[in-house]
């Protein structure tokens, strides 16, 4: 059975004529057969122009087109292509000739086995020379080494420790399997997807790599810099060859953990050594080890004591990455947070934070509405306030049975000339802030006030049957008496002279206005209702005849016949005193403190 999947070869051999690669500069599409798009890789040079140890590189991984593709990977010795629909990472073995060995079949099938999230799917290998290419899925956000360097990417701590998590999740995963190590675990082979899932990649396959043409390197700067994740013991024994070893994967992480604080190569702030020097610094191992130097302030104390713990000299006083995984975990308050988790925990946030808002700045919008709505409801029947909201128009409305009251101040004119502006408007504020308080218990509608004049009517603009007259009569009789505890604060021992008057028939209410529309009542009632306050007496409620009739049917009223009256308009009318009500809890001023007659104006 084993011998049977080994010699499966359908499972990974790719062939190269079945690859596309992308769009070419030139602008073709071709497929691998004919192209010199593979050249770059096919001549093999390593380039150095990358910026491990500080230096430039020109590979950026992000946000890759099928168009850009081919431009995006100038370094190294991988192309991209497609291959089945899928975009793929092809990595150039250097060999001019290959027998695919017992050996090479089993590293084969135990890439195929790996399934990881962290660690980047093998595809399948490309093996006639010279085209021998490791295919791997291709990784849209570049490799780590190119994030890091990526100034327009911002990585918050949170960010930097889920990046640490997912390779040690990787390797801790690679260390478990048959492979039992990766040999060559640096920044540039730790790839980000495209849901920023970092993947470690060109593992393995450590018999099928080995012997490759090692003049392939520009510089000697290039492979010494190459150099900077191999731990001392492994530099000093040239034999590891590729397979390395987990303590060696262990060093290389430590590296890595200095990449991600500095954000640019393991040695980019010790100027002084070449790589080549770096490397002899480090192969030496005496006390004290040369290794990256990272500043105190660029990551938390505890993240600089798990690298310098990663690349001890003594290579079994290292961590194991099962040990580096609860490490992270206990620095991270006993979570273990991917990338992807730790986007879409601050994307929760993000987004309950904005409920949160919405739901506050809804609220405000709400109390906001609430007081406009509540001051127009003072101004404007609420129904009305509502019709004009929605832009519709109010058509005047007949009422055939309300009541209408009327009240001033006698002797207002006097008393406002020989008070400043100031005190008056204090004065006429408490006034109304008073019989507002009174009115509010009854189902009446306060139509205005004109200066000294108050004007409530009720009946409208619901109707009540003919409770308007004595809601009118009651309210009346109750702001009379509220009289007795109101002073003018400016002249205390003045006894307030309110007159009162209403009558009942028909008004037409319409709004009138368009810019302060107002709520008005028309019709002779209205004037009535006026000559009733205007012709009354003070401390009195003077009431027409038709407000009369209908009180003395609800049998509770005091009423008096004042007598004939001369109603401007009217000619001679007979008219009432209201006096109480027999049920009456409040007392009404004393009449004898009441203005002398010389003292009204009549109209
Ligand atoms: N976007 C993307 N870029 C990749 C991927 N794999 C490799 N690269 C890029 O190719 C560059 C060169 O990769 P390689 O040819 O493997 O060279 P290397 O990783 O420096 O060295 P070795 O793997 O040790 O040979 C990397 O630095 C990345 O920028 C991938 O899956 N996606
Ligand atoms: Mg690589």
């Amino acid at each position: 059975m084993l011998e049977q999947n080994l010699n499966d070869q359908s499972l990974w051999i790719v062939d190269y004529a079945d690859i596309v690669l992308p769009e070419h500069p030139t602008g073709h599409s071709t497929t691998t057969s004919q192209v010199s798009s593979g050249s770059q890789a096919a001549t093999g040079s390593k380039s150095m122009s990358k910026s491990v140890g500080g230096h430039t590189h020109t590979s950026s991984g992000s946000g890759n087109t099928d168009q850009n593709m081919f431009h995006t990977i100038s370094s190294g010795k991988t192309v991209i292509g497609k291959y089945k629909g899928n975009v793929v990472a092809m990595k150039k073995i250097e060999k001019e000739k290959l027998v695919v060995t017992r050996k090479h079949l089993t590293e084969f099938k135990q890439m195929r086995d790996l399934l990881h999230e962290n660690v980047n799917i093998f595809v399948g290998a490309c093996i006639y020379p010279p085209r021998i290419y490791l295919i791997t899925a291709f990784c849209s956000k570049g490799s780590l080494q190119d994030l890091l360097e990526n100034d327009s990417i911002n990585l918050d701590n949170a960010f930097k420790m889920s990046i640490a998590v997912d390779i040690a999740k990787g390797m801790a995963f690679l260390h478990g399997t048959t492979i039992a190590s990766h040999g060559r675990l640096k920044s540039s082979n730790c790839v980000v997807d495209s849901r920023w899932v970092v993947k470690v990649t060109d593992y393995g396959m450590g018999d099928f790599k080995c012997d490759q043409d090692d003049s392939a390197w520009e510089s000697e700067h290039a492979r010494y810099t190459d150099m900077f994740w191999t731990a001392p013991e492994l530099l000093r024994c040239a034999a590891q060859g590729n397979y390395g070893s987990q303590k060696g994967d262990i060093y290389g992480y430590g590296i890595i953990l200095a990449e991600i604080a500095l954000r640019s190569g393991p040695y980019s702030a010790q100027s002084v050594l070449d790589p080549k020097g770096i490397i002899q610094a480090v192969k030496f191992g005496q006390e004290p080890v040369y290794r990256p130097f990272v500043p105190q302030d660029n990551c938390p104390h505890e993240m600089h004591r798990l690298m310098e713990s990663c690349w001890t000299e003594l290579a079994d006083r290292r961590p194991t990455f099962d040990s580096i995984l609860s490490w992270l975990k206990k620095m991270n308050g006993g979570k273990l947070m991917s990338v992807v988790d730790n986007m879409f925990s601050m994307m929760e946030k993000y987004a309950s934070n904005l409920e949160e808002l919405v739901q506050e700045r809804t609220s405000q919008l709400d109390e906001e509405k609430r007081k406009t709505d509540e001051l127009l409801y003072r101004m404007i029947p609420v129904f009305v306030a509502n019709k004009l909201k929605c832009g519709e128009t109010i058509p005047p409305q007949t009422f055939e049975s309300v009541t209408v009251y009327f009240s001033d101040i006698v002797g207002f004119t006097k008393l406002a000339a020989a008070s400043s502006p100031l005190q008056v408007v204090d004065f006429l504020n408490d006034l109304y802030t008073l019989f507002d308080g009174v009115i509010e218990k009854y189902d009446v509608y306060k139509v205005e006030t004109i200066g000294d004049a108050y004007m409530v009517a009720s009946g409208l603009p619901e109707l009540n049957g003919n409770r308007h007259v004595s809601e009118i009569a009651t309210m009346a009789l109750e702001l009379l008496s509220s009289l007795k505890n109101f002073t003018i604060r400016h002249i205390p021992k003045k006894q307030l002279q309110l007159r009162c008057g209403f009558h009942t028939g028909a008004v037409v209410a319409g709004v009138v206005g368009l810019k302060m529309p107002r709520y008005c009542l028309f019709g002779d009632t209205v004037n009535t209702a006026s000559r009733m306050e205007s012709s009354g007496l003070a401390l009195r409620i003077h009431v027409s005849w038709t407000s009369y009739v209908l009180l003395l049917d609800m049998g509770t009223f005091i009423m008096e016949k004042r007598g004939e009256v001369t109603i401007k308009g009217k000619g001679m009318v007979e008219t009432y005193w209201l006096h109480g009500r027999s049920d009456m809890t409040f007392d009404l001023p004393d009449v004898t403190l009441a203005a002398p007659l010389e003292e009204h104006e009549f109209k």
